[in-house]
């Protein structure tokens, strides 16, 4: 797209210092409201937008976008951590100590292990499992362990972030171990524990925060269902609702001796058993909550780190577990089996949207209460513990198939929400600490919500923040019409979410109408272009034809040009109106062409040698179509300088109006000479003889000579030929006054020609016996361009002109040698001595000068409204006045350049 506004610049350059010139000066004597505007005027540059940028991104109108989370996507870290080959004790002094196994596991990188089948089964071949987050070896510490998988998750919990860890392995590959750990080697709990209380130290007054831990472990009693226990101090029977566990009891640890105490505690109450592969075997699966409530300056937040802890998983063989603890073994399978189906459709979800989440998470309470994580709205990470023994080759292989893959799993929609802490205060709540019940009813506009707070000192600041209690953070919602309208969203979450979509919305609906409106721009640019080039193609084409006409004036023998076309109608008694059309030039030549096609006329100039040596110019008038006069008419020499010397002062005189009536008859009157001599009154009165007027010529040379001319003919004035000049009149306000004869009867009433350039125009009317011709120019050059009409239609009885009818009789009869009308017209009305002068007959029509064609139709057009009263006349007349603009045409023809 052609862009006519200038483009915004590639790079901008901000000064961020004023110009040397521009800076204020100790001695600048200018006031400082002055500077300080140049120095902003100059600080202020504002980049343009950058629309067309904008405009060309891509954007995916999809009627239902997804909304992105906050946080760059996440996979789930996946750790795996290899726990140290066992060495068997020796099972007497005497015997030496069994070797070790041979490793079935082999670390390659940091990331990646190998695992091998034992050797004496070669239909196994040796599989690489990459992509781990990271690979602890048999020898790393738990100091490790923690830095590197546990670290970076307690500092985003305490930072607000919930997290969870979850410790997935067979039965004795160390996840207690790693969990737990020991005195001497404490686990990740109690290492996170440490560093909760250690930030917590180092935290000023003003931030207040609250450490609240829980334990429980949901087991399953001989395999009779699932049973949910509190492994805190004192706790009582729990149950689960939906994802809550209710009754559980969260206790506000105050340091990490308390923490640890009831990590030990907790881990002394968890029911654990002997097996073949675990001496301590965990037959339960332990969640260990740490709720970490904090309030300071800028408001409260509070975040959840879960561990869990499952049990292993069992193979009977191995095992050797029977009975009920065969129960318990499947049960303990069976978590884990759904466990891995929740992650395993999460992944498939993510994979392909269409395929739809399985909701596998109902198939054990563990799933249940980990939903939001194992549906991907929470973050979570796993560690992997193996044991690298051969005989451990098919647990550790089936653990790495089934959960190698989790590594893809995307954290793209996370939640921050508070589920768990809600949660775990309900449990309490309603186990411990229900001494005061307060009934709080919200009308949240959907529904009426009764709110349960711990106690009436809090209350009042519950009901003020009665929505915020809605969302879990200090009340419980026991009763709701609907429970599944319970917020499951924390609502500034909801509301940034939403506030979110909406802006996206938005942008997009503006992206679109800035989209259709650069189209607009673009074809309103095409448009604009066209006009560009159409007017540049006229201007060339206007000085192409400037060009000929120039060169068409050099070509030109003659020292001047053309000066003007005038067009004019006549009319005579019981005669239709006739035009003539007539070009002439400065130098005297005319060319007369009768419109009606009956008689053209073309005025030349003849050198005639007379007999006493002298050369005089002579005006020799032929008809087109006619026989032409093959002699020239003698003359004197005398008359020869007179006429020469009417002419070229009446065809053209720049700088003045001039008007000439050229006499019909022979009769020598200079009126030139008369009206120098300011007696135009009198050279009228001497041509009284003349029947009418039948000829005039305009010249408008001077735009001083006032804005308007009157021309008019006298009634009491019978000749055809008036020539005057304003300005030699000497007439009163600046008019010539041509009446037409008395007895012609005068038909046209009003006829205002505008010329095709809008420069100049004649109107001529009529008051009562008087006909008036008022010309108007506003430039006086324009002679030279502008068309002239004077319409001057006189029907008078007395007029003895020659009507159209009579013309054509006349030039009938002309053969070759016969005079032309002109010359009988001069016989019949000049004087005898004049006899020999050179007849220069104009035709009773206005000359015009056409520069194009164009022009044709305007004098076509100013014919078909002259027409006004004798319109019918023109329309019967038409194809005659066609032959006429044939000879016109003719004439042009020869006349413009080819
Ligand atoms: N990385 C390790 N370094 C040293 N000893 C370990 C390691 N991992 C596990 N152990 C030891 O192995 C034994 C079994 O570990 P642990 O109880 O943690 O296994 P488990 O995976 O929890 O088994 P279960 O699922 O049956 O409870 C423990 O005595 C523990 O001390």
């Amino acid at each position: 797209m052609e862009w006519n506004s200038p483009e915004p610049p590639r790079s901008i350059t901000v000064r961020r210092n004023p110009h040397r010139s521009a800076r204020p000066t100790t001695t600048n004597a200018a006031p400082k409201t002055s500077t300080s505007h140049s120095l902003s005027s100059k600080n202020l540059k504002i980049p343009n937008f950058p629309l067309d940028d904008i405009l060309s991104m891509d954007i995916q109108l999809n009627t239902n976008p997804k909304i992105p989370s906050p946080n760059p996507p996440n996979s789930l870290n996946v750790f795996l951590r290899v726990r140290p080959l066992p060495i068997a004790p020796p099972k007497s002094k005497q015997i030496k100590p069994s070797k070790p196994s041979k490793s079935c596991l082999t670390i390659n990188d940091s990331q990646s292990i190998t695992i091998s089948p034992p050797i004496r089964d070669n239909r196994l071949k040796s599989e690489v499992f990459n992509g781990f987050s990271h690979v602890f070896s048999s020898d790393s510490s738990q100091d490790e362990v923690y830095e590197k998988l546990m670290r970076p998750m307690v500092e985003e919990f305490l930072n607000g972030r919930s997290g969870l860890l979850a410790a997935l392995g067979p039965s004795g590959s160390g996840k207690t171990h790693t969990v737990f750990g020991s005195a001497k080697e404490p686990g990740l709990v109690p290492r996170a524990l440490r560093r909760i209380f250690e930030s917590d130290a180092g935290k000023s007054s003003l931030v207040s925060r609250s450490i609240y831990l829980s334990v429980f472990e949901i087991h399953s009693e001989k395999g009779k269902g699932e049973k949910l226990s509190d492994l805190t101090p004192d706790g009582s029977d729990i149950y689960m609702q939906q994802s809550a566990v209710k009754g559980l009891k969260e206790i506000l640890v105050k340091d990490v001796a308390q923490a640890e105490s009831l990590l030990t505690h907790a881990k002394s109450k968890r029911a654990t058993a002997t097996t073949n592969s675990n001496s301590q075997s965990s037959r339960s699966q332990c969640i260990i909550n740490i709720r970490c409530a904090a309030e300071d300056t800028e408001g409260e937040s509070e975040a959840v780190l879960t561990f869990v802890d499952l049990a292993g998983a069992e193979r009977e063989k191995k095992t050797g577990n029977k009975g009920g603890r065969l129960l318990e073994s499947n049960f303990i399978n069976n978590t884990s089996m759904v466990f891995g189906l929740c992650l395993r459709s999460l992944l498939e979800h993510q994979k392909n949207p269409k395929k739809p989440l399985q909701k596998h998470f109902k198939s054990s309470l563990l799933t249940r209460y980990l939903r939001d994580y194992l549906e991907g709205r929470k973050r979570m990470a796993l560690i992997l513990t193996v044991r690298s023994g051969e005989e451990d080759y098919f647990d550790t292989s089936s653990l790495l198939r089934q959960a190698s893959p989790y590594m893809e799993i995307k954290f793209c929609d996370i939640e921050e929400t508070l589920n768990l802490p809600r949660n775990k205060r309900r449990h309490q709540i309603i186990g411990n600490e229900q001494k005061k019940r307060v009934k709080l009813t919200i009308a949240d506009g959907r529904n009426d919500v009764t709110v349960i707070s711990r106690d009436s000192e809090t209350f009042q600041t519950k009901e003020a923040k009665s929505r915020e209690i809605l969302d879990g953070n200090n009340g419980i919602p026991v009763s709701r019409v609907d429970e599944n309208l319970l917020p499951e969203v924390n609502c500034t979450d909801s509301n940034i979410h939403r506030q979110y979509y909406f802006m996206q919305g938005f942008s997009k609906a503006l992206w679109v109408v800035l989209k259709q409106y650069k189209e607009r721009v673009k074809t309103m640019q095409k448009d604009i272009n066209i006009l560009t080039e159409n007017l540049r193609v006229g201007d060339a084409k206007y000085l192409v034809m400037e060009e000929e006409l120039l060169k068409l004036k050099s070509q030109c023998s003659c020292p001047n040009q053309v000066i003007g076309v005038t067009s004019c109608s006549m009319g005579g008694l019981n005669s239709e109106p006739s035009f003539c059309e007539e070009e002439f030039t400065d130098h005297g030549k005319v060319v007369s062409t009768d419109v009606q096609g009956l008689a053209c006329l073309e005025c030349k100039e003849k050198e005639i040698l007379h007999s006493s040596g002298e050369k005089c110019t002579l005006h020799v008038c032929e008809l087109f179509g006619v026989a032409a006069p093959e002699e020239p008419h003698e003359c004197s020499v005398s008359e020869c300088k007179t006429t020469n010397l009417s002419c070229e002062k009446a065809l053209h005189t720049e700088g003045k109006v001039d008007v000439t009536l050229i006499p019909k008859s022979s009769e020598n009157h200079d009126l030139e000479e008369e009206s120098q001599s300011g007696s135009v009154t009198d050279g009228l009165q001497e041509l009284q003889g003349s029947r009418c007027v039948n000829a005039l010529k305009v010249h408008l040379g001077d735009s001083s000579s006032g804005p308007k001319s009157i021309l008019s003919v006298d009634e009491s004035i019978d000749t055809d030929f008036i020539l005057t000049s304003p300005h030699k009149a000497n007439l009163s306000s600046n008019e010539l006054k041509i009446f037409s004869p008395h007895n012609h009867q005068v038909h046209q009433s009003l006829m205002e020609y505008q010329t095709p350039h809008d420069m100049s125009k004649i109107d001529c009317h009529e008051s009562g016996q008087r006909k008036k011709c008022d010309i108007q120019s506003t430039d006086a050059a324009a002679c030279l361009h502008r068309s002239h009409v004077v319409d001057l239609i006189d029907q008078g009885e007395s007029c003895g002109r020659d009507t159209p009818n009579n013309i054509d009789k006349e030039n009938a009869g002309n053969g070759p040698g016969s005079k032309s009308r002109l010359e009988k017209k001069e016989t019949s009305h000049s004087k005898p001595s004049k006899a020999g002068r050179p007849k220069r007959r104009l035709m009773p029509a206005s000359s015009l000068l056409l520069r194009d064609t164009g022009s044709i139709g305007a004098i076509e057009e100013n014919i078909h409204f002259r027409g006004g009263k004798g319109g019918q006349k023109l329309v019967e007349d038409e194809h005659k006045r066609t032959k006429g603009n044939a000879c016109l045409m003719r004439l042009l023809k020869n006349h413009l350049p080819r």
